[in-house]
């Protein structure tokens, strides 16, 4: 194999066997994806219907069935509004199941790899978070995520939680991306926050640094924050949107009286 395709190849030949758990979620379809790209990576994935992660005895026989070497979980609850009306929902998924995944890994010295958010952080910083700030969340959904981080830290020593912000994919799930693409075919005006940084994060990007750690058997293990570079509000984002795909004739308001039930951190920039 040629030197510039090396990054693709496993540092030694043993071919390891990835679980994607959540994998028809914006993320999991990212990885799905790009199967083909990684020839000596043997991909499991299964979606919420062939694994629940809720289900610990599911989660345990396929554990014992599959063997992974990793299990990279894309499986969450991530509808933030609706976490503040259900939060037993969302700790159900992203704190108790996240531990009989961590225990399901301990039981089969898999490494687990779990993403988790900027969302775990109170917004109430300056300047990036770095791993060693203390997330204090300020909604349902980023609480239920900070406990999840907490469930895995209980059991593993070998595991991999790579906090990210405002992931999108243009082509999978439901997204800040896909939802402006799509509100702007059907209303001539755009009512945008202004009162929020952080930084978007292409799920393509996010899906290679994890590949990254895998193929380099990274042995770098803790909390990892990973997020693409550019600073910017919701309302920023919203017009790279549209510019990137040429909408001339929508209108984009600033408005940071937009209603919404979950509190966001004003700024959520991962160092
Ligand atoms: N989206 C974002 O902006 C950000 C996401 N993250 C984190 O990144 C990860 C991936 O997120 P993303 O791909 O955007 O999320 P999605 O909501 O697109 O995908 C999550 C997937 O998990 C599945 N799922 C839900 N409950 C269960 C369950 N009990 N068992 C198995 N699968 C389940 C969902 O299935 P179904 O739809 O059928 O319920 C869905 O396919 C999550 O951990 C999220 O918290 C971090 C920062 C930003
Ligand atoms: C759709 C829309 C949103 N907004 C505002 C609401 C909110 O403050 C902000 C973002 O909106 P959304 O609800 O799409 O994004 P939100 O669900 O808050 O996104 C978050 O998702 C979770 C899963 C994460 O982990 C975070 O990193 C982050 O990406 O933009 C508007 O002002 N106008 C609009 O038309």
């Amino acid at each position: 194999m040629s030197k510039n395709t090396s990054h693709k190849r496993l540092l030694s030949s043993e071919k390891k066997t990835i679980l994607v758990t959540g994998a028809n979620g914006q993320l999991g379809m990212t990885f799905r994806k790009h199967e083909k790209d990684y020839q000596d990576l043997n991909f499991v994935f299964m979606d919420a219907k062939a694994l629940d992660i809720k289900n610990q005895k599911a989660v345990d026989r396929v554990f014992e069935q599959v063997k992974p070497d990793y299990c990279i979980n894309c499986a969450a609850y991530t509808n933030v509004e609706k976490a503040e009306k259900e939060p037993e929902k969302a700790f159900l998924v992203n704190a108790v199941a996240v531990e009989f995944l961590a225990m399901a890994c301990k039981a089969q010295s898999c490494i687990l790899i779990h993403i988790s958010t900027d969302y775990v952080f109170d917004g109430e910083k300056t300047t990036p978070y770095t791993t060693t700030d203390t997330p204090n969340p300020i909604n349902v959904y980023g609480a239920s995520k900070l406990q999840g981080e907490h469930n895995i830290k209980k059991f593993l020593s070998q595991y991999f939680i790579i906090r990210t912000s405002w992931l999108y994919s243009r082509e999978f799930g439901k997204n800040f991306y896909r939802t402006i693409l799509q509100k702007a075919q059907t209303e001539k005006e755009l009512h945008i926050v202004d009162n929020q940084a952080g930084c978007p994060t292409d799920a393509e990007n996010l899906k290679g640094y994890i590949l990254d750690l895998i193929m380099n058997r990274s042995d770098n293990y803790g909390i990892h924050h990973f997020s693409d570079k550019e600073v910017m509000s919701w309302y920023d984002f919203a017009k790279l949107i549209l510019e990137e795909n040429n909408i001339q004739n929508t209108i984009l308001i600033k408005n940071n009286s937009y209603k919404t039930k979950a509190k966001r951190p004003v700024y959520s920039v991962l160092g």
